[in-house]
């Protein structure tokens, strides 16, 4: 259907919700945002929907959330009433629509006769995956657009082991995403009767406290905190999101009690005010974090996504100045001392093992392997990570020990199976303690690990492909490299090509092994000087991400060679 006919058919519905009407009538006219909204539906996928509200099939709003709902209705009305009758944990974070999603959610499921347990107020994504796990639900859904702009909203979805859903599941809720294609004809129950008869419960303090319970249980040398954590200071900031409702009391409760948070930022706002995005990778988000850590000579600067599971740091060097640290350096040095603190506490299992995703720093490899601890890589999205442990719990060969993405995401116990920045900020400040007794800082502590292991260097570069032909002209480069296979990157030669669409391992050589991951349209380079280049389309955005990992005995001639090999990678591109 044209976007022409859609939009009619919004413009006709005469039971419209009055806010979304106010909207369409704004947009009558401008065409081309017409178009954006109402040319086809919102992708529903692995990772749920994400995308800029608004009203229009291809929009997050009322309409498509009840859509999205309806998917995971149908779902779980075909497994068994007993599976059915557990129901859905759903939380949201704190951005403009937020709550009310959360809420038409749980409405579109009462009218299914399916329970929900709704957050009284905004909570983090991992509490969320704690709460699917302690409450034995079916699913989860969390309303949240992570650290996306503040016109972004989303929908994610969890499976009842409280990670995000392997595809073999979310394919089924998809394919009913996509039948329920009316969304003026979903049925919807009404709040009052749904709270009366008990299919919405409304969750908080007793989730938080089970959760706070297990967050403590992350800290590893209990005599250390004692020691340091109230003298060390930290400067935390939530980033006007969900980090705000449980971050503090995290870091109290596990004795780090000499804090602030950045007042500005400790207040939850969708408008994002203080800053340009809400994302802890971006070095704005920590400008106020900065003077305030200068002002009161903080050891650490921790910041929290809005959906509080991703955490950026900057620590303070010898000049006083912060440097922030990349998502591979947070997971070494968290990693490094998981692996330290266990040993010497003799709680490091023979079995133990690492999980981290293809596109992640070899470093932690090398660290792992000094443990003698093997690494397990997966595709990234760490519903990979959830479904390596997963495994290990059901077969019982693994202790899983830490999971970690680039992208900022660390997991260090599973009683969350997603990324959580909460058990990672009590934990990077008990790495801080730890530093700190022994006269150094978290920035001496990366400098320890690359003098002992090695340099390493990593770097994303992204290329966008916005519009309506950007989903071809993706797959025409990632075609080119495939067809035009380049042999060497400057000049370093290429010494095995993995392709995760077919699942061969090719050597320079022609001879070929099997990748024993899912499919995936993913090429990986590895070169003659231990070099790996990875290149893969987002699975949330329209960009095509090149990563390149390199190391080196210094730091200067790592960052030369990181430099030397993203320069060939673009130049590929350029001569594509
Ligand atoms: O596909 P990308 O844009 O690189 O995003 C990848 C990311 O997607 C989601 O946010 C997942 O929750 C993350 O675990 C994953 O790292």
């Amino acid at each position: 259907m044209s976007w022409q006919t859609n939009y009619q058919t919004w413009q006709e519905q005469p039971t419209m919700i009055p806010y979304i009407h106010d909207e369409l009538t704004v947009m009558a006219g401008n065409d081309e945002a017409l178009e954006a909204a109402f040319s086809g539906p919102m992708s529903f996928g692995t990772a749920g929907m994400r995308g800029v509200m608004g009203p229009g099939i291809g929009q997050m709003n009322v309409y498509t959330v009840r859509q999205a709902t309806e998917g995971v209705a149908r779902y779980l009305d075909t497994l068994d009433e007993a599976t059915k009758q557990r129901g859905v944990a759903i939380s949201f974070d704190s951005r403009y629509h937020s709550r009310e999603f959360a809420h038409e959610a749980a409405h579109v499921l009462g009218a299914h006769q399916i329970p929900s347990f709704v957050f009284d107020d905004m909570r983090p994504t991992p509490e969320l995956s704690f709460a699917v796990r302690h409450l034995q639900t079916a699913m989860g859904i969390m309303i949240t657009a992570s650290h996306n702009p503040k016109q972004y909203n989303g929908f994610k979805i969890y499976g009842p082991d409280g990670g995000q859903m392997p595809p073999v599941d979310s394919d089924k809720i998809t394919e009913f995403v996509r039948s329920a294609t009316d969304v003026f004809a979903i049925p919807v129950a009404d709040e009052r009767d749904l709270r009366q008869n008990k299919l919405l419960r409304i969750i908080g303090e007793d989730v938080d406290q089970a959760y706070l319970a297990n967050v403590a249980s992350v800290t590893i040398n209990a005599d250390l905190i004692q020691k340091v954590g109230k003298t060390m200071k930290l400067i935390y900031t939530p980033l006007h999101g969900t980090g705000k409702v449980i971050g503090e009391r995290a870091l109290r409760a596990a004795g780090f009690e000499n804090f602030t948070m950045v007042p500005e930022q400790a207040i939850a706002d969708p408008e994002f005010p203080t800053v340009p995005f809400p994302n802890p990778e971006f070095a704005q988000a920590f400008d106020m974090a900065i003077a305030l850590g200068k002002q009161e000579g903080a050891d650490l600067l921790v910041a929290t996504d809005p959906d509080a599971d991703r955490l950026g740091a900057a620590v303070r060097q010898p000049s006083g100045e912060y440097q922030l640290l990349t998502g591979n350096q947070i997971a070494s040095i968290l990693l490094a001392y998981i692996l330290k603190a266990r040993k010497e506490a003799g709680q490091l299992p023979a079995n133990g093992r690492v999980v981290k995703s293809i596109v992640s720093t070899e470093l932690a490899t090398k660290i792992a392997a000094a443990y003698g601890i093997e690494m397990k890589n997966v595709l990234t999205g760490f519903k990979f990570i959830a479904e390596q442990i997963h495994q290990y719990e059901t077969q019982h060969d693994h202790t899983f020990l830490f999971g970690f993405e680039e992208s900022y995401g660390y997991l260090i116990k599973p009683f969350v199976r997603d990324k959580d920045a909460i058990q990672s900020t009590v934990l990077l400040a008990e790495v801080a303690a730890d530093y700190k007794q022994r006269g150094m800082t978290l920035y001496d502590g990366i400098e320890e690990l690359y003098a002992t292991y090695g340099y390493y260097a990593e770097k994303t570069v992204a290329q966008e492909f916005p519009g309506v032909n950007g989903a071809q002209e993706m797959a025409h480069l990632m075609t080119e490299f495939r067809e035009n296979a380049p042999h060497d990157f400057a000049n370093v030669a290429i010494t095995e090509t993995e392709d995760f669409s077919t699942g061969v391992k090719t050597s320079a050589t022609g001879e070929t092994s099997t990748i024993d991951l899912p499919q995936a349209n993913v090429l990986k380079y590895w070169l003659a000087d231990g070099t790996w280049i990875c290149i893969r389309p987002s699975g949330t955005e329209p960009k095509v991400k090149f990563y390149v990992g390199t190391s080196a005995k210094t730091d200067q001639a790592a960052q030369e060679k990181l430099a030397t090999f993203e320069a060939a990678v673009n130049a590929y591109v350029a001569s594509i």
